[in-house]
């Protein structure tokens, strides 16, 4: 192995490092950021002014490399009025009313409501060309790892992080370890990309990426289309990992070849030689490889509330007796009663209500003509099985416009299905789009997690070819009873020009015009009330594992633009029965756990999944400081450090051991400064944090303060940035003028 083989994920890191810290942690600059309606508020409102209520006056460093889009919240029926098409929902209107003010108020390149380019973020980025190989890419929205898929570093940040990068262009960042998945040989019939995604998440587990870069190779990979490969990474935060990546090639270029913010001519032939250097070394070094035979992957569904619950289509449903670890044995049992299956139930006799087909895994263009084809494939007079609510939603505007161009619009209506503009829709059902409480949906989505589609709904995930199936037979059903053959194109129709309009919607404001720049808070502030030393108090016991996010606080409480009031909200699902709306006995309900400061989860990836910092702040807002368990999702970690919360990191057994204690009702003290946890008569347990995070917590100072330190060294990387990289200075959507970046010389703080 040679010392300077270098992997993919290597290459990119390196060429975006501003400047390293010598405890591990690494400014990297940032080459392109997506912004959506839920996540950016908050973000928008610290620029304008500080937590601690002082002017901070930031402008945005980079609107020629910042790209937004209303998704989350908009309606997916037809609509024309722009924010009044947002109908009975107040918040979902304010949260997109917030981000028109903010991007005309930041003059940043926006795709509103009525714009033929709006839609989901992770579809519209590659879809415009704003997504481009060797880039770094960031969004406060955990999917973000979908733009991997261009040989791109991008993974999904909280909102603190998000106004980090506003401010900065820039996130603080430590290295991922690289993890390598092969997947070798040919694919079988009837089996497409969402299979391959969901057998490796089967295979590894929800938390098998933890601490990880993946990247996805092989001959099956190799072979795919580029949105077949947009939704294998798209769903690598599903497996716990930071991002997931594939080598860029001759698939990668031609997609990308004329999208409308994609380098041209001369710069395009400079672009793509530098991306053909994108491939890790012959004996790059990988901390963790796993290898995948196609000949293993079949059509596949899910029967539990994690990712990790995949079955084939011809399985049945599991005994979680059969689970050998107690956390996920429990976390078994819980996910069946909530799915309303009993083990051993064939997975083809389970009933459906409603079917999904949209989502940014799998929302694309390729998407819809695969499940036109089974629809196609079952008959003139095949339709929507009786009592099945189907509902298809083009991920985004451009993509519905294709489709109707090549006519799947009609395959799908004729045969029922419902024809939606497009959106995230009922992939999180922040709209109207919501599956009933107790309703079984067979869903193209991502994340079969608790409540995810509606209070109380049941998700199974599958590709769009499957979850056709099901809409027409009315059970989960295997695809290949439809002759499905992939490699035959199921309506054979030129793909329409991406057009390179200007913007319907023009920034009011020039950047440079964007609010007064009055000299901001002093690089040494500290962060008043903001610090985290000792900590006593009562700590509750939490059993279950891969505790996501959207079980910490469900997305009907995420339609809010400011941090605070968000306690009613925690837990929500475990508190109130969702078909009943009885109280439930939840242990925060309780006392004395109502007033506990430290939560003890003994299963591990706590706070996996979504990257809403929303939960972070509910956590605090009940009083909780402190977290404790074997490992978490790594959006939520850095989510709890900018709120000045404290993750720790022990084994599952001093997990164990402390969620004893917390049964007992022990009080446990948490000391940042020893790292050590002390309980009355007992060894301390000794922990460890990262160091700079710590002297952050012990001192109070915020990330943005510490990184307005390395003004120059920003500066001086744009430069560096310009000379060897020139497609990457934006040229945004002002008719083709690149945007005015306001000139900073070194040591300027007046951001
Ligand atoms: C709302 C947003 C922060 C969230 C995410 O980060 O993923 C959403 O897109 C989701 O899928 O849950
Ligand atoms: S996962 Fe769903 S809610 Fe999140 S960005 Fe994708 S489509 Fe939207």
């Amino acid at each position: 192995m040679s010392a300077a083989a270098q992997t993919l994920y290597d290459k990119i890191w390196n060429d975006h490092v501003v400047s390293s810290q010598e405890n591990g942690l690494h400014l990297i600059y940032v080459d392109r950021h997506l912004v959506h309606e839920v996540s950016s508020p908050q973000a928008f409102d610290g620029l304008i002014t500080q937590n601690c209520g002082r002017a901070a006056g930031r402008v945005v460093r980079r609107p020629d490399c910042t790209l937004a889009t209303v998704d989350h919240n908009v309606p997916t029926a037809p609509r024309s009025k722009g924010l009044r098409d947002i109908g009975a929902d107040p918040q979902s209107r304010a949260q997109c009313a917030a981000l028109e003010t903010n991007v005309k108020d930041f003059g940043l390149s926006y795709f509103g409501l009525q714009d033929k380019r709006q839609g989901i973020v992770h579809v519209i980025g590659p879809e415009q060309g704003f997504t481009l190989p060797g880039i770094t890419c960031v969004c406060g929205d955990s999917h973000t790892s979908t733009h991997g898929a261009f040989g791109a570093l991008a993974f999904g940040i909280g909102t603190s992080e998000v106004e980090h990068v506003l401010a900065t262009q820039t996130i603080l960042q430590k290295k991922s370890k690289n993890m390598r998945i092969n997947v070798e040989g040919e694919l079988l019939e009837g089996v497409n990309s969402k299979d391959v995604v969901l057998h490796i998440i089967g295979v590894i587990g929800a938390s098998g990426g933890n601490g990880c870069v993946i990247e996805y190779s092989g001959s099956v990979i190799r072979g795919l289309s580029m949105e077949a490969r947009m939704s294998i990474c798209n769903m690598s935060i599903e497996a716990g990992s930071r991002a997931g990546m594939i080598a860029p090639d001759e698939v990668t270029f031609e997609y990308l070849k004329n999208r409308p913010l994609a380098p041209q001519g001369e710069t395009w032939d400079r672009a793509e030689a530098y991306w053909r250097t994108l491939k890790s070394d012959e004996g790059a070094k990988f901390d963790v490889e796993v290898t995948i035979s196609a000949s293993d992957i079949v059509p596949s569904v899910t029967w539990g509330t994690s990712p990790q619950d995949v079955v084939p289509i011809t399985g049945t449903v599991p005994d979680p007796a059969s689970f050998s670890n107690p956390d996920r044995r429990k976390a078994a049992e819980r996910s069946l009663e909530y799915m309303g299956l009993v083990p051993g139930t064939p997975m083809e006799s389970i009933k459906v209500d409603n079917v999904f087909i949209g989502s940014c895994t799998n929302g694309r263009i390729e998407d819809l003509r695969s499940a036109a084809k089974i629809v196609l494939a079952a008959g003139p007079d095949a339709s929507v099985a009786s009592g099945v609510r189907a509902m298809v939603v083009p991920g985004s505007s451009l993509v519905k416009r294709q489709a109707e161009a090549e006519g799947l619009d009609a395959v799908f209506r004729r045969a029922g299905f419902e024809w939606r503009e497009a959106g995230c829709s009922m992939c999180i059902g922040m709209n109207d789009d919501q599956l009933g409480a107790g309703k079984r949906c067979a869903s193209t989505s991502n994340r079969n997690f608790e409540g995810r589609q509606g209070a109380g709904g049941r998700t199974h995930l599958m590709s769009p070819a499957m979850a056709a199936a099901a809409a027409i037979r009315g059970t989960l059903a295997d695809v290949r009873q439809f002759h499905y053959k992939p490699s035959q194109s199921a309506i054979d129709v030129e793909p329409l020009p991406v057009e390179r309009d200007p913007l319907d919607f023009v920034p009011e404001a020039a950047p440079t015009a964007a609010p007064p720049a009055v000299k901001s808070a002093s690089p040494d502030a500290k962060v008043p009330g903001k610090v985290f030393r000792v900590l006593k108090g009562i700590a509750a016991p939490m059993y279950i594992e891969n505790m996501d996010t959207d079980m910490i606080l469900p997305k009907q409480f995420l339609k809010t633009t400011v941090r605070t009031g968000l306690a009613s909200g925690l837990f929500y699902n475990f508190k109130n029965d969702a078909n009943t709306g009885e109280a439930l006995d939840f242990i925060l309900d309780r006392p004395p756990y109502d007033k506990a400061v430290i939560i003890v989860s003994t299963g591990k990836n706590f706070g996996c999944g979504s990257s809403r910092e929303h939960a972070a702040w509910s956590l605090e807002d009940f009083g909780i400081r402190c977290i404790i368990a074997p490992s978490f999702g790594e959006i939520f970690r850095n989510n709890c450090l900018q709120n000045c919360m404290l993750p720790i990191e022990l084994s599952v057994d001093e997990c164990r051991v402390l969620a004893q204690d917390a049964e007992a009702e022990i009080e446990l003290v948490v000391d940042l400064e020893r790292e050590e946890i002390t309980r009355a008569g007992k060894d301390p347990i000794r922990f460890k944090t990262d160091p700079f995070r710590r002297g952050c917590l012990l001192d109070g100072f915020d990330d943005t303060a510490a990184t307005m330190r390395s003004a120059d060294a920003i500066a001086a990387f744009e430069e560096r940035r310009t000379a060897s990289w020139p497609w990457l200075d934006g040229v945004g959507y002002t008719n083709g003028k690149k945007l005015e970046v306001k000139s900073r010389g070194p040591g300027t703080m007046d951001w």
